[in-house]
C-alpha cells in the first residue's frame, strides 16, 4: 500500500508548488514546472525529486520537466591573427561558464593549431562514434570537448579550403551534445574564407573577438568583425588578452604597451569590452600543463568574462 500523501508532501518538500503528483497503480508521475531555472538548478531539482517520489510500494516513478528546454547556442572566439591567446581563453571562457551554471560544450575547430586537448587535460583521447555522430569527449572540468586535432593528423588539414573545413565542423557541432545548452566555439586565428565559410555556415549566435595591447592599432581586430557583420553575427564584445605583465616575483603589474588602448579601441569600433587578462606566468604554464586556471576556485578574471558573456545570452 502506497501513503500517496506522505509522497505528496516528500515531493512538495523538495519542489514546492511546482510539482504535480499522479498515481497510477504502482506508476508514480510526477510532472515539474522548471520555468526560471538554469540548467543545473533544473537538472538537481530533477534529481532531488526523483529521490523524494521513491517510496515503499511505489514501481516506478517518472519526472518530467516541463518548461521548454533551451536552444543550443554556440558562441564563437576567433581572433585576426594567430597566437594572442584564442584558444587559452575559449578552453578558459568554457569552464568558467560551466561554473557559471551553463551546460557547456567545447568545440576546437583550429584547423591550423587544434589546441585544446592538450589545454583541456585529454590529450590523446579519441571519440567514439555511434551511427557517425561523435560522442564528445569528457574533461576533468565537466566541459565536453571535441577538436579537429581529434578528427585529423596534425598538418593534414592545413590545405583545407572552406567547404571542406567547414563540413569537418559539422561532424563537430553535430555530435551527441546531449543537453548542452553552450557550446564555445574556437575558431581558426585569421579572417579568411575558411574562417567566414564556418561562420556562415554554422551561424553562432554571437562572437567574441580576442586580441593583445600590441594588436590594437593594427588592423586585425576590425577584420575579425568586418567578418562577422558580413555574416550577420553580433559581436558579444572585445577582450584584451596579455594585458598588462604581472611579475611572477613581486606580483607587480606593468603595463609595457600602455595602458586603456583596448577599451578605447572598442569603443571606437563600436563594440563592447568585456575585459582584460594578464601575461602571467601561471597561465602560461598552468594552461599548457592542461590544468585551466578558470577551474581554480579562486578564479576571477575568467568568472568575470563568463558574467558578461551570461549576461548577454539573458538579454537575447
Ligand atoms: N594571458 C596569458 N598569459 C600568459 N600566457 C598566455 C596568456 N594567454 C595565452 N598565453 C600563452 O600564449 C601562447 C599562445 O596562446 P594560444 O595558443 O591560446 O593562442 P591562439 O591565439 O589560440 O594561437 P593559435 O592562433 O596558434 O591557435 C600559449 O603558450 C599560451 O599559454
Amino acid at each position: 500500500m502506497i501513503d500517496i500523501e506522505a509522497v505528496k508532501a516528500a515531493i512538495a518538500a523538495v519542489a514546492g508548488t511546482r510539482a504535480t503528483v499522479r498515481l497510477e497503480g504502482t506508476r508514480l508521475g510526477v510532472v515539474v514546472d522548471a520555468t526560471g531555472l538554469d540548467p543545473k538548478a533544473r537538472d538537481a531539482l530533477e534529481a532531488t525529486v526523483k529521490m523524494a517520489a521513491t517510496a515503499p510500494g511505489v514501481g516506478e516513478v517518472r519526472v518530467v520537466m516541463t518548461a521548454e528546454r533551451t536552444t543550443r547556442r554556440l558562441i564563437a572566439v576567433a581572433s585576426g591573427k594567430g597566437g594572442v591567446g584564442k584558444s587559452t581563453l575559449s578552453a578558459n571562457l568554457a569552464i568558467a561558464l560551466s561554473r557559471a551554471g551553463r551546460r557547456v560544450g567545447l568545440v576546437d575547430a583550429d584547423i591550423y593549431g587544434p589546441s585544446q586537448p592538450r589545454l583541456m587535460g585529454v590529450e590523446g583521447t579519441r571519440p567514439t562514434a555511434k551511427d557517425k555522430v561523435l560522442d564528445p569527449v569528457p574533461t576533468p572540468y565537466g566541459v565536453p570537448l571535441l577538436s579537429m586535432g581529434q578528427l585529423v593528423d596534425p598538418g593534414r588539414a592545413l590545405a583545407w579550403r572552406g567547404p571542406m573545413a567547414a563540413g569537418a565542423l559539422g561532424q563537430l557541432v553535430e555530435a551527441d551534445w546531449g543537453a548542452t545548452d553552450t557550446l564555445v566555439l574556437d575558431l581558426p586565428p585569421g579572417t579568411g574564407d575558411v574562417q567566414l565559410t564556418m561562420v556562415q555556415k554554422y551561424r553562432p549566435a554571437g562572437a567574441i573577438i580576442v586580441s593583445t595591447p600590441q594588436d590594437l592599432a593594427l588592423i586585425d581586430a576590425r577584420r575579425a568583425i568586418d567578418l562577422f557583420e558580413k555574416a550577420g553575427i553580433p559581436i558579444i564584445g572585445l577582450v584584451e588578452n596579455m594585458a598588462g605583465y604581472v611579475c611572477p616575483h613581486c606580483g607587480e603589474s606593468s603595463d609595457p604597451f600602455g595602458n586603456g588602448g583596448a577599451e578605447a579601441a572598442a569603443r571606437e569600433l563600436g563594440i563592447a569590452f568585456l575585459g582584460r587578462v594578464p601575461l602571467t606566468l601561471s597561465i602560461r604554464t598552468a594552461s599548457d600543463a592542461g590544468t585551466p586556471p578558470a577551474a581554480e576556485p579562486d578564479d576571477v578574471i575568467f568568472a568575470a568574462l563568463a558574467a558578461q558573456v551570461v549576461a548577454w545570452i539573458g538579454k537575447m
